[in-house]
């Protein structure tokens, strides 16, 4: 853990906010583990998301919501110890917060206690304002979540673009504002239309972070292992492949398999 390094300054929620009001777009990316968060850190992304994706990316289960508070503690601790400078946001998991504004605190503290993390992210609007506010008033950064939100997939059947008509809009623009007034630094917009994002960033003073959202997001995240391509079954239209390490690795692993197998490694040099 980094405990000060007077030649790195810390992205903090503040550092955020005042990124929006330069009119300088926000990076953000997902990290799971410390070493991928050491690159994503040293690489400049000024705010890495612990989501609770990792049940789909890291366990390779069909949705997020068996992930636990536990193993979002797990991956939250290994990613804080490998950075520097990134804010450190962690989703509460489904199920560690929607009981009642209690539970939701006892998460939100546990998170921060055990992981160091600097905020929690948590989906929904009006319906979980009284848990909001509660971690808020525990000094707990909080960042909101609102259109596609995958814990709650089962009520929707489909992860379709959200929002799309007048009244489901109104509502996001509704609860946006309500986050932006209890007190969030911060909200994510998932697969909405361009165009209620650019309304909704373009009203809110708080910065907006899209995916599937379009251009106008205040800043925009993505999956790591979707943008660098280690995932190669996940291509939604909203995705942009940076690189193709699917291939790269799959070529690396194959090529050390062949070298065992000729005798070829290790060599003389490669023995004691
Ligand atoms: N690897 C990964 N990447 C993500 O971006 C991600 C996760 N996992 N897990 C949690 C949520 C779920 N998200 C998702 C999940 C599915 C689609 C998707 O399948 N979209 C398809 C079809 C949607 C439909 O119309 O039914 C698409 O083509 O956009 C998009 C975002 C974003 N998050
Ligand atoms: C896609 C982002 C916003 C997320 O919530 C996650 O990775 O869990
Ligand atoms: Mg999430």
């Amino acid at each position: 853990m980094s405990v000060h390094n007077p030649d790195i300054k810390r992205v903090t929620t503040h550092t955020i906010q005042e990124l929006k009001n330069k009119g300088e777009k926000i990076s953000a990316l997902t990290a799971y583990d410390y070493s991928m968060a050491r690159v994503v850190d040293t690489a400049g992304v000024e705010l890495i998301l612990v989501g609770d994706s990792a049940s789909n990316v890291m366990a390779g289960h069909e949705t997020t919501l068996p992930i636990t508070l536990d193993q979002m503690i797990y991956h939250a601790s290994s990613v804080v110890r490998g950075v520097k400078r990134a804010l450190v946001v962690v989703d509460l998991p489904f199920g560690s917060y929607q009981g009642n504004s209690s539970e939701a605190l006892r998460s939100a503290i546990r998170i921060m206690k055990e992981s160091g993390a600097h905020a929690v992210k948590m989906e929904g609007g009006q319906e979980i304002r009284e848990s909001i506010v509660r971690i808020l008033s525990a000094g707990v950064p909080v960042m909101g979540h609102l259109g596609l939100t995958p814990q709650s997939i089962y009520k929707f059947g489909t992860y379709a673009v959200r929002a799309k008509e007048e009244a489901e809009a109104q509502k996001l623009i509704d609860d946006a504002h309500m986050l932006e007034d209890i007190g969030c630094f911060g909200v994510v917009l998932e697969k909405i239309p361009a165009t209620l994002t650019k309304t909704v960033s373009k009203s809110l003073t708080i910065p907006t972070i899209g995916i599937g959202a379009g251009p106008d997001a205040d800043g925009q995240i993505l999956v790591l292992h979707d943008m660098l391509g280690i995932n190669n079954e996940f291509k939604p239209r909203f995705l942009r492949r940076y690189a193709d390490l699917h291939t790269i690795i799959t070529k690396a692993i194959a090529h050390y398999v062949d070298d065992v197998k000729a005798n070829d490694f290790p060599n003389e040099k490669e023995a004691y």
